[in-house]
């Protein structure tokens, strides 16, 4: 396959991020070198083939990215510059100023660091976690500063391109800002729903649906990893919940106050702002693009989904997004299709000529 980098590229940190880099190089072409604190995850990724185990007797890498927890990202970052000096390093820490102002602090070469965030990952951790295609059309921030000269930087674009991803540049208090409205809060909103599942009794929670599943996917995250990305961006994090407690307090004193004039009207606004606030979030490939939702009753057999896409395809209709809802003790689960809005009725029509259950 086509890749713009000439590596080799060194990973430090064959978790999740690195092994998913690895994978997606590797199978790119792209010669990667593995290398973790944990031998066994480095062995792990490299068994995966994410890459082949770094050695002392290595090419020099023309690339390293350093995909390690936030807190030992500057620390590490810093002895990868000194030990390859002709090497231009990334990171992937989910936090940008810190790593930045500690490398700066340490008295590292930042004229051969950019520091870089893909916006893409999973509540797993871990080499086993890792996919080759995790990053394919997400955005991956580059988090300028102006010691790094242009065409240095230019790797890191490569980088990104490579694994399918898109680049942004901003400033590192930019990108703070705004991860800490669109990953950080969201991150402790999923976290503070779930937590109160704690103590609920099991018959309520076999009722739970698609909407808590939505909400709750990202709390089963990795604690030790969250905890050191709330505490570095600690400040933009805490301003954005205090808009959501303002916002919560609003609520609560209009179900407080439900029957008294204003109360409809207040619970009202707060829904349609809702609805205006996701309505705003780019679609696929970064368009507003609005998709038709057509339910389709699975039964539990090997095969059906399979079968399922296999119509959908052989009606000429392209699938844009699809997920599968499945109910505690139910012999069936509902696929949830998103197709193109002039497509859906083609697809209903075709899917129920050829005997599936479409729900709506
Ligand atoms: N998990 C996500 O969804 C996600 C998404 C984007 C960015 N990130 C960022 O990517 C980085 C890695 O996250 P992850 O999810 O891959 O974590 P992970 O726990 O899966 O992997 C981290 C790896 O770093 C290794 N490590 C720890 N200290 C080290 C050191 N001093 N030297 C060498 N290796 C060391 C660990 O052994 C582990 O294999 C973090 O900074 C995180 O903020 C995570
Ligand atoms: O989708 C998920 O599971 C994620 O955890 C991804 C997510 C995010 O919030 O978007 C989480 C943290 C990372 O820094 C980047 C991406």
């Amino acid at each position: 396959m086509p890749h713009r980098l000439q590596g080799p590229v060194r990973i430090v940190g064959t978790g999740l991020l690195g092994t998913s880099i690895g994978l997606g190089l590797t199978a790119r072409g792209v010669d990667v070198q593995l290398a973790d604190a944990s031998p066994s995850q480095a062995a792990l990724a490299a068994d995966y083939g994410a890459g082949r185990l770094a050695t002392a007797d290595d090419a020099t890498p023309q690339l390293i990215v350093v995909a390690v927890p936030p807190d030992v990202t500057a620390e590490v970052v810093a002895s990868e510059l000194a030990r390859f000096p002709q090497a231009i390093v990334t990171d992937v820490a989910s936090v940008k100023q810190l790593p930045l102002t500690q490398l700066r602090e340490l008295g590292a070469d930042v004229s051969r660091y950019l520091g870089s965030h893909p916006m893409a990952g999973k509540e797993q951790s871990g080499a086993l976690a890792g996919t080759g295609d995790l990053f394919f059309g997400r955005p991956w921030v580059i988090a300028s500063h102006d010691d790094i000269s242009y065409s240095s930087g230019s790797l890191i674009d490569d980088l990104i391109l490579d694994l399918g991803a898109v680049p942004i540049e901003m400033s590192v208090v930019e990108h703070d800002r705004a991860v800490a409205l669109v990953s950080h809060v969201p991150q402790l909103a999923s976290t503070l729903v779930a937590s109160l599942l704690q103590e609920a009794p099991f018959e309520s929670l076999r009722l739970a649906g698609g909407g808590l599943r939505d909400v709750t996917r990202v709390a089963g995250s990795d604690p030790a990893l969250w905890m050191q990305i709330l505490s570095a961006n600690a400040e933009a994090v805490t301003e954005v919940l205090k808009q959501l407690r303002d916002s919560l307090d609003g609520v609560i004193e209009a179900l407080d106050t439900a029957g008294e004039p204003g109360s409809l009207r207040a619970i009202a606004g707060a829904l349609v702002e809702g609805n205006q606030g996701v309505a705003r979030l780019p679609g696929k490939h970064g368009t507003h693009t609005k998709f038709a939702r057509t339910l389709v009753r699975v039964d539990d057999r090997p095969g059906q989904l399979a079968r399922l896409f296999t119509d959908i395809g052989d009606a000429g209709v392209n699938l844009e997004d699809v997920r599968i809802e499945h109910a505690e003790g139910a012999q069936f689960g509902v696929a949830e299709v998103l197709v193109a809005l002039d497509a859906e009725l083609e697809l209903e029509a075709a899917l129920t000529e050829l005997g599936w259950k479409v729900l709506g």
